[in-house]
C-alpha cells in the first residue's frame, strides 16, 4: 500500500493507494498531523510499503510529519522537489523553486492528462490559476485569497462582523443580495471568487487560444462549478501529479 499526503496550508489530503496504483483503498481531509495518524491508525489491514508527498509547509513542519510517519508506521516518505523542467511541463517561474509545489503538480496532473493547452484552478485556503500551453511551457498564474481567507480577515478586521460557520454555510445555498450580515459576506466573498474564476477564462483565451482545457480542483473547487461548465473538477488532480513528479521504482 501506498501513502499519499497533499499537505497544504490549513488542511492535509491524503489517501491510501494499493501498491499496483489502481484503487484507492482509503482517504480524506485532515486538520492536524495527530488526526492524520489516528485516521492511519482506524483503517483496517494497513501495511504501508511507500509514502510520496507533497508539502507547502515549512521543511520543519513537513519533516516532523515525515518523522513521525517512520516512527508510528514505519514508513519513509518520498517529498516533491521543485525541477526546471519534468514529464514534458517546464515551469514557467524565473526563479523555479518558488513556484508553489501544490501548483506545480496539479500542472504536471492536468498537461499530463490533457495533451493541449490547460488553465488549471485550484480553490483552497489561498486561490491559484496556472496557464500551460499546448507545448507545455508553463506561463505563470496568479495567486489570490480563497473564502477561508477572505471571511477570516473580514471577520478579524471589522467589529460588527461575526457569525459562525453554520450559518455561512447556509447563507450559500442562494445568491440574491443579503439581508443579513452572513448572508451579505459570504455572498460577497463568493462573487469575488466567481469573478477571479470568470477573469481567467478570459484570459486563458488571450494567451493559450480558444482550445483549452480547464481544470477545477481544492477544497471550494464546487463553489464555482456553476459558472466553469466546461471544466473537468478533478478533486485528486495534485496526486496525478504527485505520481508523476514522485515514481515508485
Ligand atoms: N471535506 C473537506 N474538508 C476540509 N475542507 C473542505 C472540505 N470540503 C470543502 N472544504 C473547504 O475547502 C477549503 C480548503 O481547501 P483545501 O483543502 O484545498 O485547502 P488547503 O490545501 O489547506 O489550502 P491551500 O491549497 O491554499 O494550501 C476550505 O474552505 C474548506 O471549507
Ligand atoms: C499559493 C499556495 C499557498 C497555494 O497552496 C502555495 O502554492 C504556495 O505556498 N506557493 C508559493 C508561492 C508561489 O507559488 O509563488
Ligand atoms: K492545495
Amino acid at each position: 500500500m501506498i501513502l499519499e499526503l497533499d499537505c497544504g496550508n490549513s488542511f492535509i489530503k491524503w489517501r491510501v493507494i494499493d501498491s499496483a496504483q489502481v484503487k484507492t483503498l482509503a482517504g480524506g481531509v485532515v486538520g492536524s498531523d495527530e488526526e492524520l495518524v489516528s485516521a492511519l491508525r482506524s483503517v483496517p489491514d494497513l501495511a504501508l510499503r511507500h509514502c510520496r508527498l507533497v508539502s507547502v509547509r515549512s521543511d520543519e513542519e513537513t519533516r516532523a510529519l515525515t518523522r513521525q510517519l517512520q516512527d508510528m508506521f514505519g514508513v519513509s516518505s518520498a517529498s516533491a522537489s521543485p525541477v526546471v523542467e519534468m514529464a514534458g511541463v517546464r515551469n514557467g517561474y524565473s526563479e523555479y523553486q518558488r513556484l508553489g509545489l501544490d501548483r506545480w503538480l496539479a500542472v504536471l496532473g492536468a498537461y499530463h492528462i490533457a495533451r493541449k493547452p490547460c488553465l488549471v484552478l485550484d480553490l483552497g485556503t489561498a486561490v491559484t490559476s496556472d496557464l500551460v500551453t499546448g507545448e507545455g511551457e508553463h506561463l505563470g498564474g496568479f495567486i489570490c485569497p480563497g473564502m477561508p481567507l477572505m471571511r477570516n480577515q473580514l471577520r478579524t478586521h471589522t467589529r460588527r462582523i461575526r457569525y459562525d460557520d453554520a450559518a455561512a454555510e447556509k447563507a450559500l445555498l442562494e445568491m440574491v443580495p443579503g439581508r443579513s450580515t452572513v448572508e451579505a459576506v459570504e455572498r460577497g466573498c463568493l462573487l469575488m471568487l466567481r469573478g477571479f474564476v470568470q477573469a481567467q477564462i478570459e484570459l486563458a483565451a488571450e494567451h493559450l487560444g480558444d482550445d483549452f482545457e480547464v481544470f477545477l480542483t481544492g477544497g471550494d473547487a464546487l463553489l464555482v462549478r456553476d459558472v466553469l461548465p466546461r471544466a473537468r473538477v478533478l478533486p485528486d488532480l495534485v496526486f496525478t501529479g504527485l505520481a508523476i513528479a514522485c515514481p515508485l521504482h
